[in-house]
Order: structure tokens, then C-alpha cells, then sequence
């Protein structure tokens, strides 16, 4: 009688599971979205559960099987998530009705990892007034009274190379360039010279390397905890707070201010602006401006900034090294450039480096970093000429590489092609068809800074060295499918020739 009874329990248990794993999934069925089929449990979150794709590639997978539809619906395990193709429904997300998107449902764990408390995690109401104090840091002003330290670490990369071609060996791009953008941030963003090319343990390179590597234990299970166990994670999670970047960051920000308060030290960098901040605290409404906000503000740069920027150039790098007449092109325009600003590199002249601007563009364009971007529903929402309407707390997914890849976009999306870019290719687009740095209010606050720190590290290269593909260079090129951002798998070898002065 007993096992008849445990056998009804495990039966009736397996049929709720199988009830939960399945029911969500009628949801865009109800509401006449099409989208991939769902498959038990999983819903349409396979490929990337597994690390077959990741998720920017999946949606691109998927953006191209819908091809005339303006969205569609998946699942991720249980969750429907809507992505959107329209240019117009995207800019209505993004910038017409941002006030009712402006949360990006990501989740702040203030007890357990302080330093979530970053800009790009924060809901709405403490996003505000951050943001709007934070958004100076990064004007014209401020990153041309940083450009000097930039062009510090422009120097140690250019003697660093010099000394990797004397070995005459393939050089790892994906590594050199994270040396270079690490060592720009840790400058601009913490006020230290750590110089991590001529420092091979240097702990700023380690831990940035550390950060992004999801295979690493703690790493793993902190981000399982996030994505399958949020709300338990929410609760018990500071059992295990987080220690080894907090301690860290804490340290470097909190020890120089203090040090630049006592010994009453000025320098040009964001260490400098968020002092003048925590100076002036009745400006931020709400919020209290405490010294774990200000860490993980400098934090959220460290981490939004080095990995995104160093991706794109060693990015470029490949495109050129595959194509050696658009580097010569871009070398021309460098050398011009020098010749006519008597060999200074000065940072309102950059812009006048026009073709430079389209490379880099085309790379972002083919590769963007961020390869998607949420946002969260704050109230239900009818999209305009549409009967599709979505529930508050919904989310929405811009899908950016698909975008980027979308033929009726940019024909032939594969090809490399500066030349996308010129004023009358640009005016004859949508906007919302480039969206490397998002779009709208909550755009990346970044971006200008990253314009300035690729570029220097671009120029830096091609001005001195020539890029070539060799035998270890990966052709076709590959992303990685586990990690936050959309980059190369495994490192990207060129060989580099110096030039004759
Ligand atoms: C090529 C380099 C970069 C790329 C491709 C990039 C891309 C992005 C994207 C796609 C977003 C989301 C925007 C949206 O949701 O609409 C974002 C947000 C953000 N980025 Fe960047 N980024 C780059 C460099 C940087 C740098 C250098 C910094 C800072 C030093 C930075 C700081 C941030 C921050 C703080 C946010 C959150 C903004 C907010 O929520 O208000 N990014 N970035």
C-alpha cells in the first residue's frame, strides 16, 4: 500500500512539473506572436543553456527564420521575452516611450555584491539622478583633459609591440589590446599607473581577465544563482557576499581619494570628478551618495569599458590584416593627419580623421560587443498600429548583432565595408539600424570616451606596424558563445611588420 502511495506522490509530483515546465508556453501563441518552437522545460533556451550559441547569435538565428515578422517571442526556460525587428517599434522602446521602458530588469544585489549598485544595473528611480550626474564625466571637456594620460598608455603599448616583434612570433591581439584598454582605465577611470604591458602579474590585468571568466567557479556559480535562483539568491545570498572585487575596487578607489584629499592632489580622471560629486551630495536628490555607490560606479566603468573597447580594436586589426587596401587607406589618412598637425596627435583634430571613423564604425557594426540589449516593460504597452499588447514587467530585447546582420540593413552583412558609413549611406538609413551603443536616454554613457581609446590604439599600431593574417590567425572568425560580451573565440593572431620611419 505504501509504495502504491509513494508511486501516486512521484506521478502526481511529475505531472506539476511537467504542468510548470510547459505552461508559460502558450503565452505568445495567445497574443498571436510567432516565434521558434519551445521545447520542454528548456523553452527555447537550448543552444544557449548548452553554449552551442550565444545569445546574441541564437537571436540572429532566429531573427532570420522570421524574416518578414516586425517581432517575435521566445522563452528563456519559463520566461517570455519579446524581441523586436521594427526600426520604428525599437525607437518607440528606446527613445519615444522611454519612460515606460527605462528599467532594464536587471537586479541590484546591494548586500551580497555591492558593487552591482553600478549604473547599468540600477531601476529607474535610482538610475536618474545617477545618471544625470555622472553624464558629465564624460563631455567633450572632460575626456580631452584626459587624453594626455591616454596617450601615457599609447606610448607603453607602441614599446611594448617592439619588444613582441623582436620575438617574431604571432602576437595576440585579443590580449595586447585588453593590456592597452586596462591600462587607459585603470589611468582615466582609478588615477594608477599600472602599466600592465610592462607588468606580466600586474593585478589589474588579472582581475580584469578574472571578471569575465564565467568558467571560473565562484564566477559560474554566483551567475547560475543569478539566472536560476534569483529570488533565493536575493535573500540568502549575503551569506557569501562577494569579496574578491569588492575588497579590491574599495581599496584602490577609497585609498586614493583619501590619499588625493590629504595630500591635497589633483589629477585629471574620473577618480577626481566622483570627489567633487561626494562634495556636493545635496545634488542627487534621493540618493545617498555613499563610498560603495562611488566604487561601484567606478566599478561599472572598469567593467563596461576595457573589455568592450579592446574587442573592437583587435577586431579592426583582423578586418585589416584580411583586408590590406583598406588598411593602406587608413594608413594614408593617419600619415596625412600627422604630416599636417606637425606629428602631434591632439584630440580635437580626431575627428577630422574621417575614414579612421568609418572603419571603426564598420566594426562595430559587424561585431558589436553588446550583441543585444534589454529592457523592462514598467506598465502594459500596446506597440502603435499593432493589437499586440504587453503585460507591466515584461521583458524586450533589442537584438543588435541580427540587426547589424540584417541584408535588408546592410547588404552582403558579411563583407567588410567601410564605406557603409560615408554621410549619404549613413542619412539613407534608419537610425535604429545602428545601435552598437543601444539607443535613447539609457544609452551607453561610455561611448565617447570608447571612441577616443580605440582610436588612439588604432592609430598607435597602424601608424608604426603593418597588420597581417598568418597561419594562426582564426579564418572565418568565430564568437565565443559563453560570456557577457560578443567576442572572439580564443585569442586573435596577426604577425606585424615594423614600417621604415
Ligand atoms: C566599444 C565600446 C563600448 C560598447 C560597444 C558599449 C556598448 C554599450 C551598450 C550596448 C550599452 C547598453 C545601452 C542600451 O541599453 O541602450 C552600454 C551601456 C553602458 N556602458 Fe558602454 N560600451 C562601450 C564602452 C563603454 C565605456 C568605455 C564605458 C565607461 C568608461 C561604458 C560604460 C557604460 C555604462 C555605465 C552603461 C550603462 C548606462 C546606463 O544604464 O545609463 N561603456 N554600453
Amino acid at each position: 500500500m505504501a509504495y502504491l502511495e509513494i508511486l501516486c506522490a512521484v506521478i502526481a509530483l511529475l505531472l506539476v512539473f511537467c504542468y510548470y515546465s510547459t505552461s508559460a508556453f502558450s503565452f505568445w501563441k495567445n497574443r498571436g506572436i510567432p516565434g521558434p518552437k519551445p521545447v520542454f522545460f528548456f523553452g527555447n533556451s537550448t543552444d544557449i543553456l548548452f553554449s552551442r550559441l550565444s545569445t546574441a547569435e541564437y537571436l540572429h538565428k532566429v531573427y532570420q527564420e522570421f524574416k518578414d515578422e516586425p517581432m517575435f517571442g521566445v522563452y528563456m526556460r519559463r520566461s517570455a521575452i519579446l524581441v523586436l525587428k521594427d526600426p520604428e517599434l525599437i525607437k518607440d522602446v528606446l527613445v519615444r516611450d522611454f519612460s515606460k521602458f527605462a528599467d532594464r530588469g536587471l537586479i541590484v544585489y546591494e548586500r551580497t555584491e555591492p558593487l552591482s549598485a553600478q549604473l547599468i544595473n540600477l531601476d529607474p528611480e535610482r538610475w536618474r539622478p545617477l545618471r544625470s550626474h555622472l553624464h558629465p564625466l564624460f563631455s567633450v571637456a572632460k575626456i580631452k583633459s584626459m587624453f594626455g594620460l591616454v596617450l601615457e598608455c599609447a606610448d607603453h603599448l607602441e614599446k611594448y609591440v617592439d619588444q613582441l616583434i623582436a620575438r617574431d612570433e604571432p602576437i595576440d591581439f585579443s590580449e595586447i589590446s585588453a593590456k592597452f584598454t586596462t591600462d587607459v582605465i585603470a589611468s582615466c577611470v582609478f588615477g594608477i599607473d599600472v602599466n600592465s604591458m610592462s607588468d606580466e602579474s600586474s593585478e589589474f590585468r588579472r582581475i580584469g581577465k578574472l571578471i569575465f571568466d564565467l568558467k571560473e567557479f565562484e564566477n559560474g556559480a554566483r551567475l547560475r544563482m543569478r539566472l536560476y535562483a534569483r529570488k533565493l539568491y536575493e535573500l540568502l545570498g549575503f551569506i557569501v557576499p562577494e569579496k574578491r572585487f569588492t575588497a579590491f575596487f574599495s581599496r584602490i578607489v577609497l585609498d586614493s581619494m583619501r590619499y588625493r584629499k590629504e595630500h591635497n592632489v589633483q589629477r585629471p580622471d574620473m577618480i577626481q570628478m566622483l570627489m567633487e560629486l561626494k562634495e556636493q551630495p545635496q545634488k542627487m536628490g534621493d540618493n545617498q551618495i555613499t563610498d560603495s555607490l562611488l566604487v561601484a560606479q567606478a566599478f561599472g566603468f572598469f567593467v563596461a569599458g576595457f573589455e568592450t573597447s579592446s574587442t573592437t580594436m583587435t577586431n579592426t586589426l583582423y578586418e585589416l590584416a584580411l583586408n590590406p587596401d583598406i588598411q593602406d587607406k587608413l594608413r594614408q589618412e593617419i600619415n596625412e593627419h600627422f604630416a599636417k598637425n606637425n606629428g602631434e596627435f591632439k584630440y580635437e583634430n580626431m575627428k577630422n580623421m574621417k575614414y579612421l571613423d568609418k572603419v571603426y564604425k564598420e566594426t562595430l557594426r559587424k561585431y558589436p560587443p553588446g550583441g543585444l540589449t534589454p529592457r523592462r516593460a514598467l506598465c502594459p504597452y500596446t506597440f502603435r498600429d499593432t493589437k499586440v499588447t504587453i503585460p507591466k514587467r515584461l521583458m524586450v530585447w533589442i537584438p543588435i548583432l541580427a540587426i547589424h546582420r540584417d541584408p535588408d540593413n546592410y547588404p552582403n552583412p558579411d563583407v567588410y565595408n567601410p564605406e557603409r558609413f560615408s554621410e549619404e549611406a549613413i542619412a539613407a538609413r534608419h537610425p535604429m539600424t545602428f545601435l552598437p551603443f543601444g539607443g535613447g536616454p539609457r544609452n551607453c554613457i561610455g561611448g565617447r570616451f570608447a571612441d577616443c581609446q580605440t582610436k588612439v590604439g588604432l592609430v598607435t599600431i597602424l601608424r608604426k606596424y603593418k597588420v597581417d593574417a598568418c597561419e594562426k590567425t582564426m579564418i572565418p572568425y568565430e564568437f565565443e558563445h559563453s560570456g557577457f560580451l560578443l567576442g572572439p573565440k580564443g585569442g586573435i593572431y596577426l604577425r606585424l611588420t615594423k614600417l621604415e620611419a
